[in-house]
């Protein structure tokens, strides 16, 4: 039997049972779940990442939900054995979860899209700057007290107007990062996706005609037909994909000596996306190629080396932490796992979740976002109002809900 481990307790009287293996920030998501008859159970454990086996004792032998942290086949048959049925990890990005052992034990796996998009965009859009214009080996050169006065040379870096932005993966987040980029500082887009980004090229293809119409250069855009292409192009590269077979060392040492030497390349999805072992050689023997790097290959560690490198800005996976986002996450969570208990659809475009973040509103009867909610056979929410128009013969609606928003075709 694993070891007990610490936890603060709400509403010992409730129900339901919900472990959270973090404290999260914010109390509405404590408040949501205390109210509505959840014993909710928060690991108070000092440590970062807990084990399988601290996990297990968390869950113990009667559990209804759980919220956040690595998931296998282990982690989900103990959960089912515990009676437990649904999951939320606090992100949007679920590669640490089976998505395929939770179907086997029958487990929601829920993830928190729709508030992560423009804070991680802005730390990815702030790696850039910081990247490109040497601010942190700036901070550290002026802290040691060795600025004696302005140089021409002294920490020359790269202007980014005008210059080409790539994106590979123009999601949620590599749009919103695009745009930033493209709007803040004039740069031209190049972006290589699975999918065509049609939002993202009509956005573009309209700023540069309100630039030329007010006698500025034009932005433009262009979808490259292969990675390479915007490898070779781009002055400053943003990864933006998921996770997968597919994305794991999209960046390896071929694909580094195609770029720029001065280029710059940021980093805020998973930190496999990039051969680090790699990355490190790359940087030492091209001191003027640069990366801003959120997230890293062995997280917590970064591979030997790349410490050291001056060319590398270096942060925590932090990207979605700004006090907004995050309480928005814990909030998301809460609602997927406390939905299931209650037997609540899932809500049908999980990219357009204010509803639920309203302060002092009751959020909607719905599962804010349910990855594998058609595996699991569950149902989608829709609005009274679409229903009432669907049922009148309205069926663009459905095309605009499930086309525009990227959302499964919803159910009613
Ligand atoms: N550093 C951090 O704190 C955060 C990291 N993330 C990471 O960012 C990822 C993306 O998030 P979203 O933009 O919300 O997801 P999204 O699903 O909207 O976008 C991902 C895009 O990647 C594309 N893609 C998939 N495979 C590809 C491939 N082989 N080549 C090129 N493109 C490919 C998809 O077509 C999609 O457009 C998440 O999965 C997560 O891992 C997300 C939030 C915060
Ligand atoms: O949401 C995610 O995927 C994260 O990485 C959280 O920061």
């Amino acid at each position: 039997m694993a070891k007990p481990i610490s936890i603060e307790v709400w509403n010992p009287s409730g129900k339901y049972r919900v472990v959270s293996t973090k404290s999260m920030p914010g109390t509405r998501w404590i408040r949501l779940l205390a109210d509505n008859d959840c014993r909710l159970e928060i690991c108070t454990e000092t440590k970062t990442i807990l084990s399988v086996d601290d996990i297990l004792a968390l869950i113990g032998d009667r559990c209804d939900v759980q919220l956040t942290e690595e998931w296998g086949e282990v982690l989900f048959s103990a959960l089912k054995r515990a009676g437990g049925t649904a999951f939320s990890n606090m992100a949007v990005g679920y590669n640490n979860v089976d998505v395929e052992a939770a179907n086997r034990n029958g487990i929601a796996v829920g993830n928190t899209p729709g508030v992560l998009t423009e804070t991680t965009a802005e730390l990815a859009a702030s790696l850039s700057l910081a990247a490109a214009r040497r601010i942190v080996e700036a901070d550290q050169f002026m802290r040691a007290g060795l600025y004696d006065g302005w140089l021409p040379h002294l920490f020359v870096g790269n202007l980014l107007k005008g210059q080409s932005v790539g994106v590979i993966g123009a999601g949620r987040i590599g749009s919103a990062y695009a745009r930033m980029m493209i709007e803040g500082f004039k740069m031209n887009l190049i972006y290589y996706d699975l999918y065509q980004s049609t939002r993202l090229e009509k956005f573009v293809t309209a700023y540069g005609q309100f630039l030329k119409a007010n006698g500025e250069q034009p932005v433009t855009w262009k979808r490259a037909a292969t990675m390479e292409d915007v490898l070779r192009e781009a002055d400053v590269i943003s990864l933006h994909p998921v996770l997968d077979k597919t994305t794991y060392h999209l960046i390896n040492p071929e694909r580094l000596a195609i770029m720029k030497k001065e280029a710059v390349l940021v980093n805020a999805s998973r930190g496999p996306v990039i051969d680090e072992v790699a990355l490190v050689e790359h940087l030492k023997a091209n001191p003027m190629f640069r990366v801003g790097l959120d997230v890293f290959e062995d997280e917590p560690y970064m591979k030997p080396g790349l410490a050291d490198m001056k060319n590398a800005v270096v942060v925590p996976h932090i990207a979605s932490a700004s006090k907004w986002t995050r309480e928005g996450m814990a909030t998301l969570a809460a609602l997927n796992v406390l939905g299931k208990i209650k037997g609540y659809p899932v809500w049908g475009n999980p990219n357009l979740v204010e509803p639920f973040l309203k302060e002092d509103a009751t959020p909607p009867a719905a599962c804010p976002s349910i990855v594998n909610a058609k595996q699991l056979g569950r149902y989608y929410y829709v609005p009274p109002a679409i229903v009432k128009a669907l049922r009148t013969g309205a069926r663009s609606i459905i095309l605009y809900l499930s086309v525009q928003d990227h959302t499964p075709l919803h159910e009613v």
